[in-house]
Formats: C-alpha cells, structure tokens, sequence
C-alpha cells in the first residue's frame, strides 16, 4: 500500500514540476545577447505578474501570492555579471507590491533594490516596474516580496547565478539539487499585520508547516514515520518532494531559507554535508551531519551519493531557537536505481533535528563558517563602531522591536528619492544613535520598557569601514531572549566574531580579521553579540534588519545612506509617490 501510495505521489510531483516549467517557459524565457558591455555576458529578460491564486501547498488551500500562476515563483538562472530585467506587473487586487534580490547588491542600481519606502514606491495594481540590475557574483541567491509582510505570503523564489562561462567552480560536482525552505501559517498576513499591532497584542504563534520548494504536509506527522495513514494523500499537491540521484556522484545542494520566523535545521539520513558557499561566498570547506540555516541565508553543501545504489533517505528539515509546535519537514533522497514506479518510504527513521534550545550545537555550526582560503580580507580597522542593542519594547501598550530605543517606521516617501532631492520635511530628521545606555543589563528585561518609533536613518561616509556590534538582550519576559538572523542589504559584510552577554571595547582585539567570513545575514544568538564589518563603498540607501518578518514588521531594522548625492538618474517611476511626486509634478508643471 505504500509503496503504491508512493507511486501516485511521485508521479504527481514529477508532473507538477513539468507543468511549473512549461508555465515558465511560456511566461519567462526570452534571452537578448550582446546588451551588455561584457562579451559573453547576457540579459535575461522576464515577464513577471504578480497575483493571488488559490494553492494548498500543506493540503489546506489558502491564498497564495504567486508569480506567473506559480508558487514558489519561477527560478532565475543567470551567469555571473549577466544583466537581469523583471518587467513586474502586479495584478494584486487592491495593494501594492515590490520584489527585493536578496545578496545582489544593486550596484548603481540602487532603486531596483526592491525595498518599499526605502528604495521605491510600491508598485500600484496594474501597473508595471522594471527592475535592471546585473548578477554581480557567482553564488545562491533568492528574491521576496519586501513591503509589509508579503514574503510571508508566499511571494519568493530562486536566484541562481552561476560562474562566467569559460569559469570553473572551486569545487567539482557532478548535478544540482535546489531546497528552497520556508514556514507556512493558515492565517493570511492581513490578519497577521493586524493582530501585531493591535492592543492586545496577538502574536502570530509557531507556523503550521514547514515547506521544502513550496511542499509540506499539515498534520500528517510523516516525520514520525507512523502517521502516514494520517496524511492526505487525496490532496496530490502536497505529495513529498522526490530528489532523484545517481549512485556514486557529488551533488550541490542550494539550500536558501525564506520563512517568516522559524530557524531551521537541515539533515539529510545516511549523508555528511561540506559546506562550501555562504550566501554567495565560498567557505572554507567544512563537513556536517546538519546545518542550521536562518530566514535569509543560502548555502551550498556538497554531498557524496556513497549508499547502496537503490536506496532512499530522510531529508528532513526541524525547527531551532522556538519551542517547536511546527512537524518537520520532509523530503525523499532517491537513489536512482530504484523502479521509478515503486518508491519505497525510506526504512529508517529520519534523521532528528537537534534539541530547539541546544545553542551550543548552532553555535558551533555557525562558529565554522570562515572564508575560503584567497577570499578578500576585511581592513585591519574601522572608522566608526555603531552600537545597535536589540531590544522588545512597549508604545503605549503595543508591543514593538527597538534598536538603541527607537523602533523603526517608514515614510510614505522612499529615502532614496528624499534624500538624494533633500525633501527634509519627508521624514523624521531626528539622528538615531550609535551606542545605548552603558549600564543597560542584557540578562534582565528591560527596566523601562517605553520606546519611541523614529526613522533610524543612520548617514554613513562614503568608502569609510564601518563595525556594526548586533547586541542581543533580554525580551520583555523574564528568561526570553531570541534567535534574530540580520539582513543587510546593498553589501556583503564580513563577520568579525560573536560573544556571549554585552559586548565590551577589549572584545575588539578578538575580532577575526584573518579569515572572517563575508555574508549577507548573520544571525545573534540569545543575550549574545554579533560584529560585523563591511565598507560603504554602494552610494544609495539601504536597509538592515532583522529577517524574521512578523519582527521587521514591529520596527526591527535600521536603514543606512552613503554617497546618495553620487545617485544618478533614478527612475522616475521609482519614486513617483508621496513628496516626491509632488516634486516630479512640479517640475513639469
Ligand atoms: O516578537 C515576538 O513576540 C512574541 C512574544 O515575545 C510576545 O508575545 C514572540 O515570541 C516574539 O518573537
């Protein structure tokens, strides 16, 4: 019975993913050579509408924001230095929709950044924005809606760029397996949005599944490996993933985490993972029996398909940092010697997730990740530390995120329009701070929890090396302090060090400037720091902030300007909102 179940569900996957690609094909491909400067380089350009569809990714139908009627949305596959268009039409009833490129640095393409209110406007129903901007380096990447809490509502996908032609890897693989994983809720993001900033407060709670390329199964503990009679296999869009593989080959695992809140852990039965690339940088090679991989991160692991040549293994993927009420999910690694007509469960249990709360275990993952050897170097020093504590606070009874006390709001002008044509009356001018108060206790919930919302717009000197110290406390209640992963956008960034409790000036002679890792997301662990060190060499204005959406959400971020007055012909229907319009109209007027 099983096996036969097995059949159905693996033919039903198989032709789910033939039917994405043709949608793709339709609606995606059309490839224009030569645009670029760059003799081999491309220009990939797409079509993009963005709407809602009805999808039941976990077995339970629920709205889904898709790209060209698929979710995920369609993958980008690029060369390094090629030029990617996404004509994007949002065909969203009633609101508005951008699209962030999460690890592209946008450099002189600030506006196609994909930031609502910091780098665009959003874009209007029926209306159509044009992001250009060039795949700038090899790695793994992904895209997200970047305007109130869309990435949770399924509006994401795949960005992989590959080496120049002619180039090689710095590691030899013989095929590629993409896991894009991210957190599922039942609940819709309006009422999610709503409910976090009500009073009372109504937290979004743990998601209901978790997704591995847009699959996962509600309820049906397959994790358990007994519960399968209690899946519902009548609902074939929620069947496992299959990954096929030849015996005996080294594949490249992408794996990228888009979840709205849960960090995650990955394992794989019977195979070892060496890590290899860190969003989008090369890694000094390492190997794992399982990796711990926060919202915003990518990685590549290579793994060596060593079992016996018609076996099936557990993928499974479990909650870390939160009390788990979310089943892991899970997936089927295939050997391809098996009968394609009878997949077989694997036989094993699959492969537990460490214990939620056993940070010794994260830490040690995340403390190996070091920079290839050849990688570039950070400079020895930094000509301005900025402090951010991170801290939950209270406004009037709601309940929001603050950094030095000021919880993040955005205007309804985007800074790269205001600033770069000085509208000083479209936002709050008030500068936020590099340090907070230096008696604040970490350990303990904050003595007077009282914030105030500000812009946090932080000026930072063009080409100058700036340290950020991510400094993690104490939440509102007694003994909480959480895992936050940190995005920062614009810039990769190297990771100088992490420390436990509050970070103190001699820390600095333990920053790693030999072989620090450079990243675009690094997370904090509980009451701990994180340092981080990158150049403001990318004149425009970019955001950095905590990944986990429903906490972006509640003013968990900063955004920095440089070099803004260097930003040259931003496009007109970048910022054709708020005061800008008006200035735009003025103009013409
Ligand atoms: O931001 C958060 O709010 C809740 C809780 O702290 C208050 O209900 C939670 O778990 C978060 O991560």
């Amino acid at each position: 019975m099983k096996s036969f179940l097995f059949t159905i569900m693996q033919l039903t996957s198989e032709k789910r993913r033939t039917m994405s690609t043709s949608v793709f094909s339709c609606f995606v491909t059309l490839l224009v050579f030569g645009f670029s400067s760059l003799a081999s380089a491309k220009t990939h350009h797409l079509h993009w509408e963005v709407s809602y569809m009805f999808a039941s990714p976990d077995c339970q139908e629920k709205l889904v924001m898709a790209i060209n009627g698929q979710f995920p949305g369609p993958t980008i596959h690029a060369k390094d230095g090629d030029t990617v268009v996404v004509e994007l039409k949002n065909s969203l009833p009633t609101e508005g929709v951008v699209i962030h490129w999460h690890g592209i640095k946008q450099i002189g393409t600030p506006w196609a950044d994909g930031t609502a209110l910091i780098s665009q406007c959003p874009i209007k129903p029926d209306e159509t924005f044009v992001y250009k901007f060039q795949a700038d380096k090899a790695g793994t990447y992904f895209y997200h809606g970047h305007y109130g809490m869309q990435r949770a509502a399924g509006l994401y996908g795949l960005l992989i760029v590959d080496v120049k032609e002619g180039e090689k890897e710095k590691f030899k693989y013989d095929g590629e397996i993409n896991m894009l994983l991210s957190d599922w809720y039942h609940q819709d993001i309006y009422t999610q949005m709503v409910g976090l900033s009500s009073k009372p407060f109504r937290w979004i709670g743990e998601p209901q599944s978790l997704l591995i390329n847009g699959v996962g199964q509600f309820n049906c503990s397959l994790a358990t490996n007994q519960g399968i009679n209690k899946c519902n296999m009548e609902n074939m869009q929620c069947a496992p993933m299959v990954f096929r593989v030849l015996p005996n080959k080294t594949y490249r695992l992408r794996i990228i985490s888009t979840t709205s809140l849960s960090s995650l852990n990955l394992a794989i039965g019977n195979h070892k993972m060496t890590i290899v690339e860190a969003d989008g940088n090369y890694v000094d090679p390492f190997t794992v029996d399982d990796m711990d991989i926060y919202s915003g991160d990518s990685y590549s692991a290579l793994i060596t398909t060593d079992q016996h040549v018609s076996s099936n293994h557990w993928i499974s993927v479990g909650v870390r940092g939160r009390q788990p009420k979310t089943p892991p999910a899970l997936a089927i690694l295939s050997y391809l010697n098996n009968s394609q007509a009878q997949l077989e469960l694997p036989k094993a249990t699959p492969p537990t997730t460490p214990l939620w709360n056993d940070y010794t275990h994260s830490k040690s993952f995340s403390y190996k990740i070091l920079a290839a050897k050849g990688n570039p170097k950070p400079p020895k020093k930094a000509d301005r530390l900025i402090q951010l504590l991170n801290t939950q606070n209270r406004i009037d009874g709601f309940i929001k995120w603050s950094l030095n006390n000021v919880s993040m709001v955005l205007p309804s002008t985007p800074y790269l329009g205001s600033l770069r044509y000085s509208l000083k009356g479209a936002f709050d001018q008030k500068k936020p701070r590099d340090r907070f108060g230096a008696n604040y206790n970490v350990m303990k919930p904050p003595i007077n929890p009282n914030t105030t919302t500000g812009s946090n717009l932080y000026e930072i000197k063009l080409n100058s090396t700036v340290d950020i110290i991510l400094q993690n406390a104490n939440a509102l209640a007694e003994n909480v302090s959480e895992i936050h992963p940190w995005h920062l956008h614009g810039h990769d960034f190297w990771v100088l060090g992490y420390g436990e409790g509050l970070f103190r000036k001699k820390d600095v002679s333990r920053f790693n400037v030999e072989n620090a890792p450079l990243r675009n997301t690094v997370v904090i662990f509980p009451y701990g720091w994180t340092a981080i060190r990158f150049v403001a060499d990318n004149p425009g204005v970019w955001a950095f902030h905590c990944h986990i959406e429903p906490h972006l959400h509640m003013g968990m971020g900063v955004v920095l300007a440089e070099g803004i007055e260097l930003v040259k012909e931003i496009p007109k229907d970048a910022i054709s909102c708020g005061k800008t319009a008006n200035m735009l109209m003025n103009q013409h007027g």
